[in-house]
């Protein structure tokens, strides 16, 4: 007779053994054969625990005492670590997050792939030398709160707002300038947005600083166009923060969780701040994706040029490809550099980073990876070499069925989602081998893992 699961109930207390990190950085453990995942547990710890929350497959639960303590446990540097969200491994080494973020990558590929992981050539994670104050992009929620005005992000798993003074992964100019502006929403009593109400004004403080040129942008994101003492806003923030290059207002009216709107006007200066990527400068306006570790970008950038092995002919894909900063990475080794977006004001940046460049071998189209590149093909044309760098979601099934056709001699996936990179890989694997996978820390003290993996065509 098949034996019944014990099932964990709400509130029970157990003993519990970590056995690993799971893929949000959370402690992993079994209990009478279910698995139970532990926010703040790690790895080779014996905890007590109580069950807050059972799902059909797992519980969840929280740590009551830890009974014996992982060496690689640290203080964290950051005061609101517990509360917010940002964060989930500043409790851990750093040296040693990066074998966690590389175990995280093998468990995926053991859980989404039929391969034998074991035989695969999965590198050591690229860390950072200072893996702090990396993030060169801030977007703060703003809420006010007796009179004062806080920022910051919300809670784990909540909508609470954790007011953030000093955020330790963010750079020193970003948070020098969401203090400076939260003071000046203060002095100047602007109304605040109110999330239940829906009345008040400004809802998000976005900051980015270019940390090769020290040039700042503020964004304003609003519920209305009217902004009142829009030239005294205008004015403090010139006056408390001289490296301010661009100062732009979004609209955003929406019952969203999306931080920008459709509506962006220029305060005062110019649309967009500058950055220097290794020898490439990048124009960046308030809403285009920019890589948010310039440092860590340069690394994963040289991974794909290395993997690539460009030797000036190739017809090479830059799908996903942002402002096109992939693509201008190889362009000078490659015959014919092609990208897409589905955001057409990237693809403007890119045709404008190309030839501000002088590349002349480049091509950048909007729409979908999907629709374009089976495009392409069908006209006969034929890539060598394609890069895909999409969002978490990872590749759309039209896409990974042009890659299986075409046959490309190579492709390098550039994944910031170890679960769907072992899901297309899994698909891929038809027609490609991995030759190795290169995990890069992007984003130090949090779960992520960004990977660089080589597939060569079988
Ligand atoms: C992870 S970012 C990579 C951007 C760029 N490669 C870089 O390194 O800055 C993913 C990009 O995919 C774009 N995107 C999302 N879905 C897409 C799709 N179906 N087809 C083409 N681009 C898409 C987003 O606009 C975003 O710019």
């Amino acid at each position: 007779m098949k034996k019944e699961q014990i099932k964990i109930q709400p509130k029970q207390t157990f003993p519990l053994t970590i056995k690993r990190l799971g893929i949000n950085g959370e402690g992993v453990g079994y209990f009478k054969k279910q698995v139970v995942f532990v926010p703040g547990a790690l790895p080779g710890e014996e905890v007590v625990v109580e069950a807050t929350k059972i799902h059909p497959k797992y519980a969840e639960a929280r740590i009551k005492k830890i009974r014996i303590r992982s060496p690689h446990r640290i203080k964290p540097l950051c005061p609101v670590y517990a509360q917010c969200g940002g964060c989930q491994l500043q409790h851990l080494q750093y040296d040693q997050q990066l074998k966690e973020k590389r175990d995280i990558v093998i468990q995926a590929l053991e859980r989404h792939t039929k391969l034998d992981v074991s035989k695969l050539d999965i590198r050591e994670t690229i860390g950072m030398e200072n893996p702090w104050g990396y993030r060169n992009k801030s977007s703060f929620q703003v809420r006010e709160k007796d009179g004062k005005v806080l920022a910051g992000l919300y809670g784990l798993n909540s909508h609470q707002l954790i007011n953030i003074d000093q955020c330790a992964v963010q750079h020193a100019q970003t948070n020098e300038a969401t203090t400076q502006v939260k003071k000046i929403l203060e002095d100047l009593n602007i109304p605040i947005y109110h999330e239940k109400t829906r009345k008040g004004l400004v809802r998000t403080i976005v900051t980015r600083v270019g940390m090769q040129t020290g040039e700042l942008q503020i964004v304003l994101i609003t519920s209305k166009k009217e902004l009142p003492k829009k030239d005294l806003i205008i004015q403090e923030i010139q006056k408390r923060l001289p490296n301010v290059k661009s100062i732009v207002q979004n609209i955003n009216g929406e019952k969203t969780s999306l931080i920008f709107g459709e509506e962006t006007h220029s305060l005062a200066g110019r649309e967009f701040i500058q950055e220097v990527l290794g020898d490439l400068q990048f124009e960046l306006s308030a809403r285009t994706f920019f890589q948010l570790n310039p440092v860590q970008t340069v690394k994963l950038y040289n991974e794909v040029k290395q993997a690539a092995g460009l030797t000036g002919v190739e017809k090479v894909v830059d799908a996903y490809c942002g402002v096109g900063t992939i693509g201008l990475w190889l362009a000078d080794k490659a015959g014919e550099v092609r990208g897409m977006d589905v955001i057409p004001e990237s693809i403007e940046d890119a045709k404008k980073n190309a030839k501000r460049h002088g590349f002349t071998n480049t091509k950048y189209v909007p729409g979908k990876a999907e629709e374009i590149l089976p495009k392409w093909v069908k006209k006969g044309w034929k890539p060598d070499v394609i890069v895909v760098d999409p969002p978490r979601t990872g590749l759309d099934h039209r896409l990974l069925q042009t890659i299986l056709q075409v046959e490309a001699k190579k492709l390098i996936y550039v994944s910031c989602n170890p679960s769907t990179l072992a899901k297309d890989i899994q698909t891929l694997s038809k027609k490609y081998e991995v030759t190795y996978i290169q995990p890069v820390d992007m984003f130090p003290q949090t779960s992520h893992v960004e990977c660089c993996a080589l597939l060569i065509k079988k």
